[in-house]
């Protein structure tokens, strides 16, 4: 398999704090890999230059090979790599579908030019926008959710909202952080079937923050483990839950601790 996201010797200070050290990795096109790592490990600060929301002070973001160093989120967005985000507060009074509809990009109808001078294409589009959300929120079983309002839905439900607003552009890499918190297990499930379906019919490949372990352990291969900035290693989940540096990095050597007690 080929490189999706290449991330090549990134650097990232804050003031006197290396938060990423000239990190090198590696996401393989169609997978599901995970990064894990003890709480200022870097990961997150590396999401945000990885998806275009900090520009690092050295190295480079490749996308496929090409160069996307320091590109912003929406153009990025415009090559369907798309990060989860938190629905909007604004948002919250909108219905599931409508929050659907309202994914840039998903729409053509949001110009004044075209709502004005086209306005039987913004009519079609619209419908066909429709349509689209209509499925996305039945292939994530939120279907009879779909006139609630998204401010009303559980947590773990507006997770599954926020993975369907990535599956009205037909992302290519999705970027997910932390999904599992706050998630009841009913819906932890649902997520992480989705994510895998997505995945395998669909082709996406995702990049995923998680601290829960068994969340990592059924999703993800491979794991890649960052510490102090850089990644320490990356292998299966069960040769990262078995590394003696893993251990340490998380628990300063307890010798009878194991990763999955993290979680
Ligand atoms: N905007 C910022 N300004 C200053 N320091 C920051 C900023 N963002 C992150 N840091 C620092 O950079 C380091 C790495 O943080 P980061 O959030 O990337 O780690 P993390 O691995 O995602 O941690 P966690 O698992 O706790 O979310 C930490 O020491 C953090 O305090």
């Amino acid at each position: 398999m080929a490189a999706i996201i290449d991330v090549k010797d990134v650097t990232k200070r804050f003031g006197s704090l290396t938060a990423v050290n000239r990190c090198s990795l590696s996401v393989e096109a169609g997978s599901i890999t995970g990064l894990i790592g003890p709480n200022g490990a870097g990961k997150t600060t590396l999401f945000n230059i990885v998806a275009g929301t900090l520009a690092p002070d050295s190295g480079q973001i490749l996308l496929d090979g090409e160069d996307v160093t320091g590109l912003p989120s929406h153009a990025l967005f415009g090559k369907k790599l798309v990060r989860t985000f938190q629905i909007p507060h604004e948002f919250s009074h909108m219905t599931a579908l409508e929050n659907l509809m309202m994914v840039p990009g998903a729409q053509a109808g949001e110009t004044l030019f075209s709502a004005w001078f086209r306005p039987a294409l913004v009519a079609r589009q619209e419908s066909e926008v429709r349509s689209r959300a209509l499925e996305v929120l039945d292939f994530l079983k939120l279907g009879r959710l779909r006139n609630e309002l998204a401010g009303n839905l559980s947590g773990g439900q507006k997770k599954l909202l926020e993975l369907g607003r990535t599956m009205m552009v037909d992302a290519r890499v999705v970027l997910l952080d932390e999904i599992a918190a706050g998630v009841n297990r009913t819906l932890l499930n649902d997520l992480a079937a989705n994510i895998q379906r997505l995945n395998e019919e669909f082709g996406y490949t995702f990049f995923v923050i998680e601290h829960d372990m068994d969340l990592i352990a059924r999703l993800c291969d491979p794991v890649i483990v960052m510490a102090e900035g850089s990644v320490m290693m990356e292998g299966s989940i069960e040769e990262v839950q078995a590394d003696p540096r893993v251990i340490e990095a998380y628990f300063g050597g307890a010798p009878t601790a194991t990763l999955r007690e993290s979680a």
